[in-house]
């Protein structure tokens, strides 16, 4: 039984926004896994908590005592186990006691230290030989929101996929040059703009949301000429952010625009309409699964309409939202939910459904590169994990490598 865990380390490191976050090593008889978890600015509130109440460091050594009494010993192959065994540790509904981030951590390395103990990459070990297939990119070109400073666009982030991309590599090279050739735009349209980035990478300059689509849609248009590969742009509204709870109203106060929910829909729809958008999430707060039904069916054939605070990658909410037709696409992030067997089960539920589900990082991210493997293991037609920046390209530069390694590889079916 190689894959017997001998012992786990847990520890505190920095993400990309010098916030401190957890990262575990677990050590088998002949493997070993790391992985580290990372953190949401704009979190949903029906995700679990990130982080117990407390002093990190104290809750870091009693962490690493209870999980070591009780995982040690396991096999860290049996991952429903090994994740039944940290809820149960945990005992909480949101995982506030041990910390959503903790778990995550835990349960991802565990997995790689199960592929680890095979002498597998963990997308083979999860996915096994017939998962040959990439993803393909969305990658942050403008962030706005809570992602960037004052005086940028309301709208968190504005979105390219290079849909027209024949290999992994191609597609983020074709990203690189819409991010280049957007920064060559804001430098016409904002004169006093001097390459200030985002959380995720993306230009941060200070112009209206309006303004973000005209010159994200140019540059799409742009690259796609110039390079052959057809580039469809994205939008992640981030709704959640921008409803005002009390007045019932989306407030856009860079753009001096205020929706209630039925304007909201119009004016998603028109966005859509004219800037043929390929991709949009979150265009409404986390609770209005009827404006998302509503909207996907009105543009769900011809756009694709992702639930991120909406669903939180939790199967409950995705079975409320399948039945009220809310959305065709589902952002998945292992760290809202806290295990990878949830993440699996809501991917599960999600292809059921014909739901696209959609690996994502988070804004404040480290350099741990799971997320690329899990893409390819669970044959998510995208991943969105920005398109510069370290940590960001830890995660594409990985499926680089991936795409490399596979024999016949190819890209994703992607319709719509
Ligand atoms: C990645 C996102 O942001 P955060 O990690 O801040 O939730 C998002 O909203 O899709
Ligand atoms: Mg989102």
């Amino acid at each position: 039984m190689n894959s017997i865990i001998e012992d786990i380390r847990v520890r505190k490191i920095i993400d990309s926004r010098g916030n401190p976050t957890i990262e575990v090593d677990v050590l088998t008889v002949s493997g070993f896994g790391r992985a580290a978890a990372p953190s949401g600015a704009s979190t949903g509130v029906k995700e679990v908590k990130a982080f117990p109440e407390g002093d990190i460091d104290k809750i870091i050594s009693d962490i690493e005592d209870i999980l070591s009494s009780e995982l040690i010993g396991m096999d860290a192959e049996d991952s429903r186990e090994i994740d039944a065994v940290l809820k149960e540790i945990d005992g909480t509904k949101d995982l506030s006691s041990l910390g959503g981030n903790t778990i995550v951590a835990v349960s991802m390395a565990t997995a790689k230290a199960a592929a680890s103990s095979y002498g597998l990459p963990l997308y083979k070990f999860l996915g096994g030989n017939f998962s040959f297939r990439l993803p393909y990119p969305l990658g942050n070109m403008i962030n706005g929101g809570v992602h960037a400073g004052k005086r940028t666009p309301d709208i968190q982030e504005f979105l390219a996929l290079p849909k027209g991309a024949s290999t992994f590599k191609e597609a983020v090279l074709t990203n690189s040059k819409v991010h280049k050739r957007i920064r060559e735009l804001i430098d016409k349209k904002d004169k006093t703009f001097t390459g200030g980035k985002g959380d995720e990478g993306g230009w941060t300059p200070n112009i209206t949301s309006m303004d973000a689509l005209e010159i994200l849609s140019e540059a799409c248009e742009n690259v796609s000429d110039e390079t052959g590969v057809e580039v469809s742009c994205g939008l992640d509204f981030a709704a959640s952010e921008l409803w005002d709870h009390e007045r019932k109203k989306y407030i856009y106060e860079r753009d001096v625009l205020e929706n209630d929910p039925g304007e909201q829909i119009d004016f998603v729809i028109d966005v859509i309409k004219s800037f043929n958008l390929y991709y949009v999430e979150d265009p409404f707060h986390e609770n209005d699964f009827e404006s998302f039904a509503e909207l996907t069916k009105k543009v769900g054939d011809k756009c694709i309409i992702c639930g991120d605070d909406l669903f939180v990658t939790n199967k409950k909410y995705l079975a409320k939202g399948i039945k009220y037709g809310a959305a065709n696409a589902i952002i998945i992030k292992p760290n809202q939910v806290g295990t990878l067997t949830d993440t699996y089960d809501t991917l599960t539920l999600a292809k059921e459904n014909q739901y696209i589900p959609v690996m994502s990082h988070r804004s404040g991210e480290t350099t741990d590169e799971t997320i690329a493997h899990l893409a390819v293991a669970f044959s998510c037609p995208i991943i969105k994990t920005g398109a510069i920046g370290g940590e960001r390209i830890a995660k594409l530069n990985e499926l680089i490598r991936i795409e490399e390694e596979i024999i016949d590889s190819s890209m994703a079916e992607l319709e719509r």
